[in-house]
């Protein structure tokens, strides 16, 4: 007999808390419940309610069928009594004690360094690591706004104090993590997989920092702080992100961006999404420079990831990651490097697991940079003894062309403790791997290209194992950057000799020439 679905004392069994629901299932074997009014459990067809036969398992009740009450509830960490939760802006730098609160506007501490998020982790800690597995489990894709979001879901790991009607959400990450096997193969890994950040609303993992970023902006405002607008310097994946999550709060956005150096795609989206666009003549760290000037000028609030709060959202990438694997962390992590926000982001998010007890270590991390622009490749192979900001020049990895990036002490520290490298692909070699990988069904934008390249010298030297398991960052969607795709594959770029081109073939429209074109191609 199937019975209907049942709660512990009123409360769903889903919100119980596992050493409750335990507790409950242990009585449950006792059978003093199993013919209580209010306790009933779906039971295998050949028992019923209140036999004597042990009670075979137990099936939580379906989510579907919990009312919208209890499926909020559901969605509601268990917290012991007294506990809550809090973050705050401290300095990056050790030797400098500031401290603010997150909602004034700062970006700099005391000293001039840069700032981040710290979180009350003793509190934090006081929730064990199983109930927030299973409270993350619970939440990701679900629709009850906004935990289902891939950021959301770690709410209280993220931006833990700020109310549900502020936040600016698209339902953000929970991105595929594609099981690369024939591209593995190719490279002689078994455990080669790619996570597509880019398959995401505005096409890039900027829209994870940016819905932090963009919600704490909204609650701002309405508490009455002074901002007129959201600002950002961009190479056109920060600015995209931007114009959507302020398009979505309506919120007015400015982006400066570096006049013909971003992708078509790129420059339509802000355009699109209402932001005024300035495109100047420099390039983007000319732009990043400029923006900081009008945002410590003007109540206009810098969206760069410069501004720690970005942060927070970009590393629930790792967590994510974490969670795709049962948590589990992964042993490598190949991220493409540009500004060097994202990289601080990544080691953040494990850092978190870690000291929260979710995981019992953290991935080496491999950042990887177009050779055109690779300040902290030449950092790295100093042996960490200098720094020098250089000259970016032209890559087709066009969002990665940083010369002086933010944050690279952010960057440095996360290498030094994970034992993490750097490693830099020519565009050749960015533009011939991402074709190579474009062919095992990826469609590959080229800083992922730069990332691929970088593992394929990581395998080369041996220090990326065959059975290691690796996860690569694609960063942004293929379709932002098509036009030099095309031109690579019409043989077209002189900076490659496309040796995994593969040209239209355009001929009359004749039966004969088309047999004769697929006999080209060994089809027939
Ligand atoms: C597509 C893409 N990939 C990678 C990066 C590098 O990220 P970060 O600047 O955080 O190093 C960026 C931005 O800089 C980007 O837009
Ligand atoms: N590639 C970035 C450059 C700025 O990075 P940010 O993370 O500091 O905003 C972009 O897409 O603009």
């Amino acid at each position: 007999m199937i019975a209907q679905f049942g709660f512990v004392d009123q409360n769903p069994f889903w919100s119980c808390k596992p050493r409750r629901q335990n507790l409950f299932l242990r009585k449950l074997e006792d059978r003093r419940l199993s013919c209580a009014r209010n306790v009933c459990m779906t039971v295998t067809p050949d028992r019923k309610l209140g036999s004597s036969a042990p009670v075979p398992h137990i099936i939580a009740p379906s989510w579907w069928k919990l009312s919208d009450e209890e499926k909020k509830r559901a969605m509601q960490v268990q917290v012991p009594q007294g506990v809550t939760f809090s973050a705050k802006y401290v300095a990056f730098d050790e030797d400098d004690d500031s401290e603010y609160d997150l909602n004034q506007v700062v970006y700099r501490a005391k000293k001039g360094g840069l700032l981040e998020v710290q979180h009350d982790m003793k509190s934090l800690s006081k929730v064990p690591a199983e109930d927030w597995k299973d409270l993350f489990d619970r939440r990701s894709g679900r629709t009850v706004y906004p935990y289902g979001s891939g950021v959301w879901s770690k709410k209280e790991w993220v931006l833990p104090t700020i109310d549900d009607e502020d936040v600016v959400s698209t339902f953000e990450g929970n991105t595929n993590l594609l099981w690369a096997e024939r591209f593995g193969k190719e490279l002689g890994m078994t455990d080669l997989w790619v996570k597509q950040c880019g398959n995401s609303h505005s096409g890039s993992f900027k829209d994870l920092g940016m819905t932090v970023l963009v919600s704490q902006v909204k609650h701002m405002i309405r508490k009455g702080a002074n901002i007129s607008a959201v600002g950002c310097a961009s190479t056109g994946d920060t600015s995209a992100a931007l114009s959507a999550y302020c398009a979505a709060a309506g919120i007015p956005s400015i982006v400066f961006l570096p006049a013909d150096k971003i992708s078509i795609a790129q420059l339509v989206q802000p355009i699109a999404n209402g932001s005024v666009v300035l495109s100047l003549d420099t390039d983007f760290d000319g732009c990043m420079k400029l923006v900081q000037q009008i945002t410590s000028e003007f109540p206009i609030y810098l969206a760069n990831s410069m501004n720690s709060l970005r942060l927070e959202g970009q590393k629930t990438v790792a967590i994510e990651i974490a969670q795709q694997f049962d948590w589990q962390v992964p042993d490598w992590v190949v991220i493409p490097g540009g500004n060097l926000g994202n990289v601080y982001a990544f080691y953040k998010g494990f850092k978190m697991l870690q000291e929260l007890g979710l995981v019992d270590r953290v991935p080496r991390l491999a950042v990887a940079q177009a050779h055109n622009a690779n300040p902290l490749y030449r950092a790295y192979i100093s042996g960490w003894k200098t720094y020098t900001p250089v000259k970016a020049e032209k890559t087709l990895a066009s969002a990665i062309q940083i010369g002086d990036p933010v944050s690279i002490k952010r960057a440095i520290r996360a290498l030094k403790d994970t034992d993490g490298v750097v490693g830099e692909a020519t565009e050749e070699e960015l533009m011939d791997v991402a074709a190579r990988a474009d062919r095992t069904g990826m469609f590959n934008c080229p800083h992922t290209g730069v990332a691929l390249a970088v593992l394929a010298k990581l395998r080369d030297n041996g220090l990326i194992k065959h059975d290691d398991r690796t996860v690569v960052i694609s960063t942004a969607h293929g379709l932002k950057f098509t036009e030099s795709k095309t031109l690579y594959h019409e043989g077209k770029l002189h900076q490659c000799r496309s040796l995994y081109a593969n040209p239209v073939i355009r001929i009359p429209a004749v039966m004969g020439r088309i047999v004769d074109a697929l006999r080209s191609r060994s089809i027939l």
